[in-house]
């Protein structure tokens, strides 16, 4: 798979299949294919599904029981110190919403971008509340910093212009499984609901059936697109912890780091960080690694290097 070439679709769903279109906890709703929404209990109680996910379901009152997942495209999880939570599936785009105010963390962007990465998903950046002139210096830089590292970019204001930021976003999205990934306050929700018309009103029946009250935003969601292809809004997402990175993984995940090393370190197993001849180092004295992203590099690269048992 090039970058910019899209996945087939899936194939359809046959009669005992469904697509898992909100999770919570161990609550699922799940859309048959001939478009039911039922609740759905995982048999076994195992705590495996996860929004996106196409399931065996058998019916029987109203309710689906989830007997198996079928075959996943694609995997995003996030993983800290002490587990792994599988988060979407299915998913063929991460869109990282980003905005000037409040005040964005470059670092959740390329955690982003290294965890879809990982997971063979492409990644795009989607840099809203362009009408604000506080702190627009420093989301424009952050821009060109990502199209210089290949990453697909669009510039919109969802609330200021919000005609043309459809216009912008619906041929990224179109056709494709979309997980909006964004720090809260980025406008995550502003795009879903510009985007899908009915998103509120949604919204409000799942939050309702899973009676969720206040906390609408703790359960993942699937949304059809009405030009084909899906948003999945995940507070999951919120923190993107890469414990399931290798230094390999790091390193391959960050194209100007790979670039640098590419270019040959004195050792063979240079990891980048104060080794003597290191091509890396080199290139960012030159001025072709921003130092903020090799801060960013270090970071994950002790990181990863202290979860060893015996270091190499
Ligand atoms: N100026 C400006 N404000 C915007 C824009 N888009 C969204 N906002 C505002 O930013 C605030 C946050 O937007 P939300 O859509 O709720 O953000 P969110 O990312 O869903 O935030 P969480 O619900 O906390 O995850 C709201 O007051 C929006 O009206 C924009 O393009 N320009
Ligand atoms: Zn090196």
């Amino acid at each position: 798979m090039r970058p910019g070439e899209k996945k087939s679709p899936l194939p359809a769903l046959n009669s005992t299949e469904a697509l898992v279109i909100a999770t919570h906890g161990r609550h699922h709703y799940v859309r048959t294919s001939e478009g039911r929404i039922l609740e759905a209990h995982r048999r076994g109680k195992k705590a495996d599904v996860v929004v996106g996910d196409r399931v065996k379901v058998s019916i029987a009152g109203g309710l689906a029981a989830i007997e198996g997942i079928l075959p996943r495209s694609s995997l995003l999880y996030r993983s800290d110190k002490w587990r792994v939570k599988e988060l979407a599936a299915n998913i063929d785009l991460v869109a990282v919403v980003f905005a000037s105010r409040p005040t964005f963390n470059p670092w959740f962007i390329w955690k982003a971008l290294l965890a879809a990465g990982k997971a063979g998903i492409e990644a795009a950046a989607v840099r809203n509340k362009s009408d604000l002139q506080e702190g627009a210096p420093e989301a424009n830089e952050a821009l060109s910093l990502l199209e210089g590292l290949g990453v697909r970019t669009v510039s919109v204001s969802a609330r200021g212009r919000p005609e043309e930021a459809r216009g912008l976003l619906e041929p990224l999205l179109r056709g494709r499984r979309t997980l909006l990934v964004g720090q809260s306050g980025m406008g995550k929700s502003t795009l879903l609901n510009l985007l899908v018309p009915e998103a509120r009103a949604l919204t409000r029946e799942f939050s309702e059936a899973l009676d969720l009250g206040k906390q609408t935003t703790t359960a993942a969601r699937w949304y059809d697109l009405p030009g084909g292809g899906a948003l999945v809004d995940s507070p999951g997402f919120q923190e993107f912890g890469l414990e399931h990175l290798s230094l390999e993984d790091v390193i391959s995940g960050m194209p100007d780091i790979a670039a640098a090393a590419a270019r040959g370190c004195r050792f063979a197993n240079c990891r980048h960080l104060s080794e003597p001849g290191c091509a890396v180092k080199a290139a960012l004295d030159r001025g072709e690694i921003s130092p903020r992203r090799y801060e960013f590099y270090e970071a994950l690269a002790r990181s990863v290097l202290s979860r060893r048992a015996y270091p190499s």
